[in-house]
C-alpha cells in the first residue's frame, strides 16, 4: 500500500510502520501528481483535496488529522466513492487554553477583570462547549449561540445578534460553511462588527473568512476601543500587516497546536484507517506518545484565587510568545512571499507545547477551594483532598 502524507503529521512512521510504502511531503505541495499511484492520502488543513485531484488515482481514503474539514470538498469526495475521515476534538483543549490566554491578556492591557465579563461563545461543539464548560468552573457567565443546535432541540440558546448585543467577550467556534441557512462565511460582517459594544473583546481562532477581515480592519481603524484577537485570517497564509497591527493578539493559527492535540489527530486518523482496512488498531497512543512535562504545583494558603489562576494559565500556555513571533516574521519579511513562507515556518517549527492536565497539582499542600476549581476547569489533575 502507498500512503502519501502531509510531512507534519507526527508519529506517522510509527503508527503505520507495518502499512506499507509512506511519502512524506510538505501539505501544500500535495497535489495530483502526488498521489497519482496512492491508495491512502492523509493531510492536514492546507492541503484541498477534491474528487477532481483524486480522480484516476487509486486513492479510496482521505484522513485529515485536524477538526476542520473545510479544505476537504466533502459531497465530492463522497460521490466519487472515496472515503474520508477526520479527528474530531483532537485539539479542543489547546484551543481553550488558546482563549483563556488571550482572556487574560486581554484583561491585563485593559486593566479590567476577564472574571466579571459575560462571555459568548458563537457555535457550541467541541471546542465551543468545552470552553463553556470551563468557564462554568472558574465562575464566568457566558451565552452560547448554536442555531443549528437549537434546531434540533438544545435550549438555552441565543441568537447571534442578541449574543452580540450583551456580551463582552466572543469568541467563535463554528466551522466554516459557504451554503445553506447557517453559513459561517462572513458571519461577522460588517454590520455585525460595527455594533459590536463599546470595548468588546473579540477572539477568532475558527476559520478566517467567519469574520470579513477587509470590514474588520476598516471598522478597526475607526474603533480603538475593539479588542480583537485573531489566529485565523482570510488569507492565510498571508496575513494582512496592517490588519494584524490593528489587532490586539496575532498568532498563526496555533490555537489548538498542543503535541497533544496533534498526536490525538494521528491517533484518531490511524483508528479511522484501521477500521476501513478491516484490520485490527493494535497501536495505542499511550504506547507510543512521548512521556514528558508532568510537573507538580503547590500553593500556599492565603494566596489569592485569581492570582493562583493566572499563574496556573501563563505556566500552560501564553499567546504573547506567538503573537511575538508572529509581529516580528511580519516585520521582517521583505515581501508577500516571504511572509506566506514565514507562516508556515512558524506553525512548521511551533515549538513544544504539552496541554495543562498534565500539570499535577499537590492538594494536600493547597487550599483545597481553588485546587477544586482548577481541577474542575481541567488546568490541573489532583489527588484526594
Ligand atoms: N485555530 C485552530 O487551531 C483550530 C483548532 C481546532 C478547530 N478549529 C476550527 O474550529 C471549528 C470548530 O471546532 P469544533 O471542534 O468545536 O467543531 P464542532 O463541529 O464540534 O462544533 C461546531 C459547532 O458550530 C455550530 N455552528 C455551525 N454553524 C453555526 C452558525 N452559523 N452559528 C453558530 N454556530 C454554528 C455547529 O452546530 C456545532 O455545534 C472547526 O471547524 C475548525 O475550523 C480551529
Ligand atoms: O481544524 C483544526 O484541527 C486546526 O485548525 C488545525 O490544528 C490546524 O492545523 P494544521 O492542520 O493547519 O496544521
Amino acid at each position: 500500500m502507498h500512503i502519501v502524507a502531509d510531512e507534519n503529521i507526527p508519529l506517522l512512521d510509527e503508527f503505520l510502520a507495518d502499512f506499507g510504502r509512506l511519502t512524506r511531503l510538505p501539505g501544500r505541495l500535495i497535489d495530483h501528481t502526488s498521489v497519482s499511484d496512492a491508495d491512502v492520502l492523509l493531510v492536514r488543513s492546507v492541503t484541498k483535496v477534491s474528487a477532481a485531484m483524486l480522480a484516476g488515482t487509486p486513492v479510496r481514503f482521505v484522513g485529515t488529522c485536524t477538526i476542520g474539514t473545510d479544505h476537504l470538498d466533502l459531497p465530492g469526495l463522497a460521490a466519487a466513492g472515496v472515503e474520508v475521515a477526520s479527528a474530531p476534538g483532537c485539539n479542543a483543549r489547546g484551543v481553550v487554553e488558546y482563549v483563556l490566554s488571550c482572556l487574560l491578556t486581554l484583561s491585563e492591557r485593559s486593566a479590567t477583570a476577564w472574571q466579571n465579563k459575560m462571555v459568548g461563545i458563537v457555535g457550541v461543539g467541541e471546542v465551543g462547549g468545552r470552553l463553556a464548560t470551563t468557564l462554568d468552573a472558574l465562575g464566568i457567565e457566558t451565552l452560547l449561540c448554536d442555531p443549528p443546535r437549537a434546531e434540533r432541540g438544545a435550549e438555552g440558546l441565543v441568537e447571534l445578534d442578541e449574543l452580540i448585543s450583551r456580551c463582552d467577550v466572543i469568541s467563535c467556534h463554528v466551522p466554516l460553511t459557504t451554503d445553506g441557512k447557517h453559513a459561517t462565511h462572513h458571519l461577522f460582517n460588517e454590520k455585525r462588527l460595527r455594533v459590536l459594544r463599546p470595548g468588546t473583546w473579540l477572539i477568532n481562532s475558527s476559520r478566517g473568512p467567519v469574520i470579513d477581515n477587509t470590514a474588520l480592519k476598516t471598522v478597526l481603524a475607526q474603533r480603538a476601543d475593539l479588542l480583537v484577537a485573531l489566529d485565523v485570517w482570510e488569507t492565510e497564509p498571508l496575513v494582512d500587516p496592517k490588519l494584524a497591527a490593528r489587532c490586539a493578539l496575532a498568532t498563526p493559527h496555533i490555537a489548538g497546536y498542543s503535541l497533544d492535540g496533534k498526536l490525538r489527530g494521528t491517533a484518531q486518523i490511524y483508528q479511522a484507517l484501521c477500521r476501513f482496512l478491516d484490520s485490527p488498531a493494535t497501536l495505542t497512543l499511550e504506547q507510543l506518545a512521548p512521556r514528558t512535562g508532568a510537573g507538580e504545583w503547590a500553593m500556599e494558603a492565603g494566596t489569592p484565587a485569581d492570582w493562583l489562576l493566572s499563574k496556573a494559565l501563563r505556566q500552560v500556555y501564553d499567546v504573547r510568545d506567538d503573537d511575538a513571533r508572529l509581529r516580528a516574521m511580519l516585520a521582517a519579511a521583505p515581501s508577500e512571499q516571504a511572509s506566506r513562507e514565514g507562516f508556515d515556518r512558524l506553525r512548521k517549527d511551533y515549538p513544544l507545547r504539552r496541554e495543562c492536565n498534565l500539570l499535577r497539582i499537590n492538594t494536600a499542600a493547597s487550599e483545597p477551594q481553588v485546587a477544586r476549581r482548577l481541577i474542575a476547569a481541567g488546568f490541573v489533575s489532583g489527588g484526594e483532598f
